[in-house]
Parts: structure tokens; C-alpha cells; sequence
């Protein structure tokens, strides 16, 4: 049930006549609840590069056109602006410099203030490294090193305070609105319903879905264009892909983990504005991947560590890659003395390019920033082109709001999106580089694949009649009939391999996984819903489409009884500890997952496990990377929005 609020004045959650309704030890029914409704002309879900410079661009056209009453609506899952973001990071300033060409001069606090200086590449072998020849677009001139949090927090305050869009933070986009009847076409001329807007998460339910004396429903935001900009991998975005098959021409999207530090390194080590990427060590020949350093403003490096997340062996733990990078004569050199570590964090970020880019457009929306996927992996660089998506797409927006004076009955088409992408600088960055990837995958291997992309990116420059693709026709045909991810089905067999005996650590180059995750301030409300769900996305998107999660994770019967929670958490842990060795609990960089042996007699180890083994999510610790989604064998955990604001709290990284 939807109620209209009855000003568009700032947001506000609670409405008390909701709570006192809901405040019962009944299960929560998102079918029954009542909730608030706002009316917006654009709702972007997700406040990062992309999504901040889609709503700056559609408050200039707003103003440029002398119409100033479009309403552009950010929600954001972190508790303030940026501090979910993660990376390095070395931007390119090229959208930023169409989107505010004079950032440097209007803005004082702008924190571009650590120009690159100097770029190189070196190969490592376990006690060496060496030079390597550096290609042209690993070239980092004219380039910035910034805290991308702290340049996210900086675009925020312009779009909230110069341009007027409205930035919820703490507000996380957990369902997507849809019409009632078919009333458009998808992108490939079916009929379908079009995306109306976005639930907000309920804040204030225990962990078995009843609503405490808190209980805050989730709000409706009815919008004529609703632009998902949740970054690489993101749960909405997941689930308007599967539902308008954007992938069906496109192939597969491929993801690597970066792991990621910051430190304040010894005065005799900081060369501000240095920049080095690395290869080989600690990853093994069949693994792709690579480290950073990044010498950032005020005595901070950033160093990490890619990992491509097709890698084949389950005993990698990217976590401990990282600290035994750290453990090579280079590293030691580098945080030697004086050095102390400040910051910890891990985030998924598309490798796929161009070949893995979806349609772009569905009714009443599109796709923006990492959400869609448009990392140039070459330059290991995303930002820029996240922020032209988002100003292509608020182009397109602006001019689809303009042809509707409510949400009533409009199915916005942006098509003209897609269209303006291609044409655009966006689609020559990733062209250019679209071979260098796949080239690990093809039959030259890691070190053929090495050589071709040396030759391609310096000679070659994507000139060339072919494109690799990352899995073969029938690959990705089946891929798709299953529903997994093409770095879940890379990974093998534990018995293929044997277990990585990871060095000790050595505090405090190197320390356990807890200490630093204490660093990341991640933080999620006590008794509050596991936000990790143990169920297949397509089963999530019928249920969720159907109101039904709740029912079916308190293990409820559903009409037909098609649900067994339980039946599904043990083929998990069976086919997880059986033939991965429980790949989670090494893979998810926050130690989320655990399999754990447990006492005869214990109930729901019976119930829900195998083999004595039970699965534990120990949510509370997340850190929002996304890796479990994307690489977990079984391809059945979904990562949905906790209660807006919990998560990690980066501002340096
Ligand atoms: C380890 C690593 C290193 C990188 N290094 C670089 C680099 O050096 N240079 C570079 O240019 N790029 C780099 N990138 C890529 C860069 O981070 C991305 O390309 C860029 O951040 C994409 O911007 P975005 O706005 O699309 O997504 P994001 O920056 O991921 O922002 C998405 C935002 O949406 C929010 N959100 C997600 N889901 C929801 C929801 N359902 N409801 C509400 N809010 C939601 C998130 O909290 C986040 O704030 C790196 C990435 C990684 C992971
Ligand atoms: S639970 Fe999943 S999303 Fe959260 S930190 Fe672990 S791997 Fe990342």
C-alpha cells in the first residue's frame, strides 16, 4: 500500500501511523505495509562518480533551458558521500573537465591537489623486480591521484549545494518499482513493464523479518527515469539485467578483486606522484592480476593488488596475495621505518570492457558508471568513463522527463543513451584496449597473452579486424541457460589443486584479516536481516517481484511449497566444502563466511548442513566488495542492501 507525502520538502523516513501498524512480532509483508510515496522526475541509485554527474548534468541542461523545476533524487546506501567508495585512485579528468570546466579555479577545496608525475611498470619474481616496457596507456600525464571517496564527497557537496539535486545518503535502493501491465518493449521489441522507481530498504526488522518498536518502511520513489548507478555489480542492477535479458547480444561481464591499503610511508620512501603498476609475484602463471603503487598527497601510498576473479584455484585467498606481496624486498624497502598502515579495504571492478557491456537502456531507465561496466582494465581506470555514461545518460534523461508531466502512465525510452555512447569517447577508450584482457584467457596463456597485449597497446592500438572474446559461444550460451558467472564457472576443482601455504605474518607489514577489517569501520546494525541471501537470482527476482523474500527465508511454504531455505543451505555447504574446499571463507576479503565443524547434536547443522559442517555469515563484518556474488561456485548467494548506512567507512582509500 503506497501513501503520497504530503510535501516535497527535505526527506524524512518515519511516519508514525506506519510504525504503530507494524509493530507487531507478526512477519514483515512488504504486500500489507504502507508506505510513503515521493514523486520525482529522475531517481539515480547510487551517489558515486556516475551517479552524481548524471544529476549535476541534468541540473545544467535544467538550468540552461530556463526550466527549473526537474527533480533529481540520489539515493545512497553509505551514511555520507563516498564512504563506500574504494580505489587507488589515479583519475583522468577528462569528464570532469566537460562536466565543471573550471573545477580548478572555482572550486578551492577541489582535492585534485597531487598531479601523477612519474609512471613505470615492473615485473616481479619472488626477489626481484624488474623493469618492463610501459604502454602508452598506462601513461598517467595530466592524470590526478586522489582519494576517490574524498573527490566523491567533493561532487556531492557541488550537486547537493550548487544545483540543487537532492542526495539521501543512508537511503539504499533495495527493489526496483515496476508497472503493473506491460505498457513498453524491452530493448529487443518485447513487451515488458517499465521500471517505475525504487523501494528504499525497511529499516528496523529483526534477523527472522519481524518489525521492531524502529521499524521504518522503505519509501517509494516514483520516478519517470530511474538510473542505476550502483557501481560494478550492483544488486539492482543484477537484477533489471536478468530481468530485461540486457546481456543477450553482449557477452558475459568478468570481474577482479582489488585488495587495497593505504599508508603513511617513511618521508625517505614519499615520491609525491608516483605511480607504478606491477606484474608476476606474488600470483601464480595462471592467475591474472597485478599490484599498485600510488604515492598520493600528504606522505600517503596507496598499494593493491587485482586479482582477476577467473582464477581457477579455490585455495587463493586474495587477502593473504596482498600480504605476501608486502613480504617482497621492493614492498619492505617501501614501508620500511617509519611507515604506518592507516587503511584497509577490497572492492569488485569490472574487467570485461567492451564485449561485456549490456544494453545499455530498459523501459524507464538505463544503466550507468560500473553499473553498465566501462573500466578501461588497460589503464586500470574507470572514473572517467562512469561519469561520461552518467552525463550521456542525464542528456537523455532531461530530454525524456521534458515529455511527461507525471509518472502516470509515462514509460520513459532512453535509448538515445545508447545511442550517444557510441558515438562517444567512451566506446574509443574501450575499443581501443578491447583485446588486451581476453588475450590472458586465449590459447597463448598468461605470458602469450602478456607478449600480445605488449604488442597491441604499443603498435597495434586496437587496429585490428578481431575481438577476443572472454568465453567461447557455447560457453556463454550455457553460462547463461545456468545462470552463473563465467569467474564461478573458471573456478576448479579443489582436487586439482593443492592447498597455498600463505607465509606468517609479520606485523606490522603484514597482519590477520580481523586487524584489518577493524581498519575498513564497517559497521551494520545488530539483528537486522542477513543481507547475504543464500538463493539463485533468479529465484530472488520472482520472490522479490512476488513479495514473498520473507516467507521464503524464514523457510515459510510458499504456494506450490517450492521453497526449502534449508534444503538449498545444504546443497551449498555440500557442494561448496565437497569440491571448492569452501572457497569462501579464503575469498571474501572480510571473513564473512565461515564453514565450520560442528558438535554432533546440533540441530540446525542437521538441518542445513553437511557432512558436519554448517555455513555461518557473519554479515555484520561486509565490506560491500561483492566477490561472494560473483564467485561463488554454486551461484547462489545474493547480495542485497543491508539497512541504509551500515557497510565500511573509507575516506582515504
Ligand atoms: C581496487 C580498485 C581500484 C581502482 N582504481 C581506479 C583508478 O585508479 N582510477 C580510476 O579511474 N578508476 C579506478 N577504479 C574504478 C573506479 O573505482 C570505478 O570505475 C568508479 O568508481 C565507478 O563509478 P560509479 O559511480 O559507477 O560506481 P561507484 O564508484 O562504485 O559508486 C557506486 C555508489 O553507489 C552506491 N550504491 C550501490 N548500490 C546501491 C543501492 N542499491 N542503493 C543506494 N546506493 C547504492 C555505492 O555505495 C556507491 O557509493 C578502481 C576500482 C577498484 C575496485
Ligand atoms: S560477504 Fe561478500 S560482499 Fe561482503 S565482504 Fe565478503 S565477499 Fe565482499
Amino acid at each position: 500500500m503506497l501513501r503520497p507525502l504530503t510535501s516535497r520538502g527535505p526527506l524524512r523516513r518515519l511516519h508514525t501511523s506506519v510504525r504503530r501498524a507494524n509493530a507487531t512480532s507478526t512477519l514483515f509483508s512488504p504486500k500489507d505495509v504502507e508506505r510513503a510515496e515521493d514523486e520525482v522526475d529522475v531517481c539515480i541509485v547510487g551517489g558515486g562518480p556516475a551517479g552524481l554527474s548524471a544529476a549535476i548534468r541534468i541540473k545544467q541542461l535544467e538550468r540552461e533551458r530556463g526550466n527549473d523545476d526537474v527533480r533529481v533524487v540520489v539515493l545512497e546506501k553509505a551514511p555520507e558521500a563516498g564512504a563506500h567508495i574504494l580505489s587507488g585512485a589515479v583519475i583522468e579528468p577528462r569528464a570532469l573537465n566537460e562536466l565543471l570546466p573550471d573545477w580548478s579555479t572555482a572550486y578551492t577545496d577541489h582535492p585534485l591537489t597531487q598531479p601523477a608525475t612519474s609512471s613505470s611498470m615492473r615485473w616481479f619474481t619472488k626477489k626481484w623486480d624488474l623493469p618492463m616496457p610501459h604502454p602508452p596507456q598506462m601513461s598517467n600525464k595530466g592524470n590526478y591521484i586522489v582519494s576517490l571517496s574524498a573527490f566523491t564527497s567533493w561532487l556531492a557537496g557541488i550537486a547537493e549545494n550548487e544545483y540543487g539535486v537532492e542526495f539521501y545518503p543512508g537511503f539504499a535502493g533495495a527493489q526496483l518499482l515496476f508497472s503493473d501491465t506491460p505498457d513498453s518493449t524491452d530493448p529487443w521489441g518485447n513487451p515488458a513493464p517499465s521500471v517505475r522507481g525504487v523501494i528504499t530498504n525497511e529499516v528496523g526488522l529483526t534477523k527472522s523479518f519481524t518489525p521492531k518498536s524502529s521499524f521504518e518502511p522503505g519509501m517509494a520513489f516514483r520516478a519517470k527515469v530511474t538510473l542505476l548507478a550502483e557501481g560494478a555489480h550492483g544488486s539492482l542492477s543484477k537484477l533489471a539485467i536478468q530481468k530485461y535479458g540486457l546481456r543477450r547480444d553482449s557477452e558475459p561481464q568478468t570481474y577482479g578483486i582489488g585488495v587495497k591499503e593505504v599508508w603513511r610511508v617513511d618521508p625517505e620512501q614519499y615520491k609525491p606522484g608516483k605511480v607504478v603498476h606491477t606484474m608476476g609475484w606474488p600470483l601464480d602463471a595462471s592467475t591474472y592480476g597485478g599490484g599498485w603503487e600510488y604515492h598520493m598527497s600528504d606522505g600517503l601510498v596507496s598499494l593493491g593488488l587485482v586479482i582477476g576473479l577467473d582464477y581457477k584455484n579455490p585455495y587463493i585467498s586474495p587477502y593473504r596475495e596482498l600480504q605476501r606481496m608486502k613480504h617482497h624486498p621492493y614492498y619492505r624497502r617501501l614501508l620500511s621505518g617509519s611507515s604506518n598502515r592507516l587503511a584497509y579495504g577490497a572492492r569488485v571492478i569490472n574487467e570485461g570492457g567492451l564485449q561485456s557491456v549490456p544494453k545499455l537502456h530498459f523501459p524507464g531507465g538505463a544503466l550507468i558508471g560500473c553499473s553498465a561496466g566501462f573500466v578501461n582494465v588497460a589503464k586500470i581506470k574507470g572514473t572517467h568513463n562512469a561519469m561520461k555514461s552518467g552525463m550521456l545518460a542525464g542528456e537523455a534523461a532531461f530530454g525524456a522527463v521534458s515529455q511527461s508531466e507525471t509518472t502516470e502512465g509515462f514509460a520513459a525510452d532512453l535509448s538515445a543513451y545508447e545511442n550517444a555512447f557510441k558515438d562517444s569517447w567512451v566506446y574509443k577508450d574501450l575499443h581501443e584496449v578491447r583485446n588486451l584482457r581476453p588475450s590472458f584467457n586465449s590459447r597463448l596463456g598468461l605470458l602469450g597473452g602478456l607478449a600480445y597485449s605488449g604488442v597491441d597497446s604499443l603498435f597495434l592500438r586496437g587496429r585490428v579486424p578481431w575481438t577476443f572474446s572472454h568465453a567461447s559461444k557455447s560457453e556463454a550460451e550455457a553460462l547463461k541457460k545456468n545462470g552463473r558467472s563465467l569467474d564461478a564457472a573458471h573456478t576448479e576443482p579443489a582436487s586439482r589443486h593443492k592447498p597455498i601455504e600463505y607465509p606468517p605474518f609479520e606485523a606490522p607489514l603484514s597482519t590477520d584479516l580481523m586487524t584489518s577489517v577493524a581498519l575498513t569501520g564497517t559497521n551494520h546494525a545488530e539483528d537486522q536481516p542477513i543481507h547475504l541471501r543464500v538463493v539463485k537470482t533468479p529465484e530472488f527476482l520472482r520472490e522479490i517481484e512476488a513479495g514473498e523474500v520473507e516467507r521464503a527465508e524464514t523457510g515459510e511454504v510458499l504456494e506450490g511449497g517450492k521453497v526449502d531455505r534449508k534444503k538449498e543451505r545444504r546443497e551449498h555447504v555440500r557442494v561448496n566444502t565437497e569440491e571448492f574446499a569452501g572457497l569462501l571463507g579464503r575469498a571474501c576479503p572480510a571473513g564473512v563466511y565461515e564453514y565450520v565443524q560442528v558438535e554432533s547434536g546440533d540441530k540446525s547443522a542437521e538441518e542445513e548442513g553437511w557432512d558436519g559442517k554448517k555455513l555461518v555469515i557473519n554479515s555484520q563484518n561486509c565490506i560491500h566488495c561483492k566477490l561472494c556474488d560473483v564467485k561463488v561456485p554454486t551461484q547462489d548467494i545474493t547480495w542485497t542492501v543491508p539497512e541504509g548506512g551500515g557497510g565500511p567507512k573509507y575516506s582515504i582509500t
